[in-house]
């Protein structure tokens, strides 16, 4: 089977994997298939099938039969109305993914028994339409993006644990409040529904749920983590119903939630049909204990583990504690578990006042608070700013410099930069060098408290000074990321390549992965080391023929491209899917003749092959605007602000191990830093 490489970040938990060339592995998953759907819409509202075939780059029909649409082509996406679902779904092959839809601008009506019959349920509005949900939803479901490999890497995680009954107030701050999150939890069981008689409801309605869910979805990119907390453990949700809480979680896994929250109070039958039905949601198996009575040192603690450990991808526990000594005895075992059960991740925490401490040195999905929250979620939560000063003061994350190393200085980037470190707490300091034209960069690796850097332009791989490289790096040939990790006392220099992955995050900001496979792109550029990146990200979605104009491939990947020498060749072409552009800003202009004949709704464009993606790379002042006329001809375009603002977003990761959400980068830089 065609596989997609896909480049490992490269984390602590890797530097056993760095092999003796200084290579780091790559792991290749399988190519994604095209999926195949049916989609129940409302009566009138086929524009929800056609956006999903758009962002699955799949064409669709409608149809008024179950029958039809299994016995059509695979790869069509079928919609139905749900005036016309009647009793079709009563025994039907489920040879379809089945995926109920619902517009909910003017209120809406539920569908209990529909939903239920179907796999997934997807809550939009209109006005305004999030395409970049559709993306992430369907992408999510069909296991097309893993966010929960990508943070099982991470050396830190955390959640934001939002306490707002009712997310509408978060969203004017939902950017801010969520730097340095790599999660977001919506407590449910906090969630306000306000009734007609003036009061609220003591269990919001799964209707109101649904649409609280669905509007902190279109506003952050992070992983949702959807929690019911029960009245004994802190929350709200009653317990004399455990049912309850399975129509409640079961809901969120049909809504596409990355992780669910499950406790382990309840019933082993209700853990188990959840974890059958997870698909690719992900379980946190919960346990608090509020007795302050509670002991790790006890074999009660293990067992719990143990429990939790049978359904949960992730285990937390909590416990209420008095005294220092307990949070001694937490690290312990902690350091116990780790050692005996490599598998799941272990997250555990002390609650009040005395037990802060633990809140600093866990490690995963560490619950952390904001000061424009309405209240904090549990006693003694901590923010990430909080816990970066307490880890600095303790030694665990030790002042270091941060440098920018680049032919131009630009004070924009830094003054980035030092917002993220002030907003974290973190004791970094970012320090711009001008590159010489002789060996600067190994000089400034050799200063004492050099921390990591990014470089651009690029350096060669090949730099002697680079004993290891991650895999991105070496295919493209370019270090523009150089990040230190440290292990048993001994510091290494990982040179990487984060360019690839920012191209890589826009292209798949409106399109799902698979919308890729096999299917043509256009690429051009001056020189091959322009293009490497963009090849490399290209590769990774599995894509079709690259070809290439305006250089000759001569390096490592010059046997991934069919490079396109005349007018004729342009002619004989398959039509491209996706065309980017790697010319410097003053040559930019060329590829518009290429967008006007690919347009999508030109003499070239049909519904099923056009054209949909342009990428336009270059920055600085330019003649014209490639991108407005790629928009007018009817293409999804990216400039080099989207690239650049993922590109730092990979960075900040990469050199400080935060998480910084894309829209945050996006308002706080304005333009391009790259
Ligand atoms: O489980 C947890 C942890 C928590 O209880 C805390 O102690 O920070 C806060 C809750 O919102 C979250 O679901």
């Amino acid at each position: 089977m065609a596989t997609m490489i896909e480049a490992e970040t490269v984390s602590p938990s890797h530097l056993g994997q760095i092999k003796d060339n200084g290579v780091v592995g790559i792991r290749e998953i399988p190519q994604a298939t095209k999926p195949s759907l049916l989609v129940i819409h409302d009566e009138g509202e086929e524009c929800i099938v056609k956006a999903f075939a758009d962002v699955l780059g799949q064409s669709w029909m409608p149809t008024t039969s179950v029958e039809e649409a299994c016995a059509g082509v695979h790869s069509t996406i079928y919609g139905l109305a749900n005036t016309m679902v009647g009793s079709q779904l009563e025994s039907w092959g489920r040879s379809r993914l089945l995926i109920n839809t619902k517009c909910v601008d003017r209120g809406h009506r539920l569908d209990e028994g529909l939903t239920e019959r179907c796999d997934y349920e997807y809550l939009y509005t209109k006005s305004p339409f999030f395409r970049r949900d559709v993306a992430r939803f369907l992408s999510f479901i069909l296991g097309q993006i893993g966010h929960h490999r990508d943070l099982a890497e991470r050396a830190r995680t955390t959640l934001i644990s939002t306490t707002f009954p009712d997310v509408h107030a978060a969203l004017p701050n939902l950017d801010i409040l969520s730097v340095g999150a790599d999660a977001v939890e919506i407590r449910v069981d906090l969630l306000e529904e306000p009734l007609n008689d003036g009061t609220v409801s003591a269990v919001p309605s799964l209707k109101y749920v649904g649409e609280q869910v669905m509007l902190l979805r279109q506003r952050t990119e992070l992983p949702i983590i959807y929690t019911t907390r029960c009245t004994n453990e802190n929350g709200r949700f009653p317990m004399d119903d455990p049912e309850l809480f399975y129509q409640y979680l079961s809901r969120a896994i049909q809504w596409g939630c990355e992780y669910i929250d499950v406790e382990l109070w309840l019933p082993e039958d209700i853990r188990r049909r959840l974890a059958e039905k997870k698909g690719n949601s992900k379980i946190i198996s919960a346990f608090h204990d509020f007795s302050g009575s509670f002991k790790w040192t006890s074999p009660q603690a293990e067992e719990l583990f143990e429990r939790a450990a049978v359904y949960g991808d992730v285990v937390k526990m909590i416990a209420l504690v008095n005294s220092m000594q307990e949070n001694y005895e937490l690290e312990y075992f902690r350091s116990i578990i780790q050692t005996k059960y490599p598998h799941p991740p272990f997250s555990g925490l002390n609650m009040g006042p005395m037990g802060q401490l633990s809140r600093t040195l866990n490690k995963i999905f560490t619950p952390i608070t904001h000061p424009l929250l309405p209240m904090i979620a549990a006693p003694g939560q901590l923010s990430a700013a909080e816990i970066n000063q307490a880890l600095h003061t303790m030694g665990q994350v030790p002042r270091l410099d941060i440098y920018g190393i680049g032919s131009f200085r630009s004070t924009t980037q830094a003054m980035f930069f030092e917002k993220c470190f002030n907003e974290l707490s973190l004791p970094h300091q970012f320090k711009f060098v001008e590159r010489a034209p002789r060996a600067s960069v190994e000089n400034i690796l050799k200063r004492p408290n050099f921390g990591g850097a990014y470089i651009n332009p690029p350096l060669a791989a090949a730099a002697p000074y680079l004993p290891a490289l991650s895999d991105a790096a070496r295919a493209i040939g370019q270090v523009d990321t150089v990040f230190v990790r440290t292990e048993t006392g001994r510091q290494t220099f990982i040179g990487d390549n984060v360019t690839w992955k920012g191209i890589r995050a826009t292209l798949s900001r409106d399109f799902v992965p698979s919308a890729y496979g096999g299917r043509a792109a256009l690429l051009l550029a001056s020189a091959e080391a322009d293009a490497a990146a963009a090849i490399f990200a290209l590769k990774s979605l599995g894509i079709g023929p690259i070809y290439t104009i305006g250089f000759r491939p001569h390096g490592s990947m010059a046997g991934d491209v069919e490079p396109v020498r005349s007018v004729e060749d342009v002619k004989r072409l398959e039509q491209p899917f996706v065309i980017i552009s790697a010319l410097p800003a003053e040559k930019s202009l060329l590829v518009v003749p290429l967008l006007k004949h690919y347009r999508v709704d030109g003499r070239n464009g049909t519904a099923k092959t056009s054209g949909k993606v342009f990428v336009d790379l270059a920055s600085g002042p330019r003649k014209g605007d490639p991108l407005a006329i790629a928009t007018s001809a009817g293409w999804t375009s990216y400039g080099d602000a989207d690239v650049s603002a993922w590109t730092t977003v990979e960075t900040m990761r990469q050199l400080v191990g935060q998480n910084v959400p894309f829209d945050f980068v996006r308002l706080a830089s304005g333009r391009s830093f790259f």
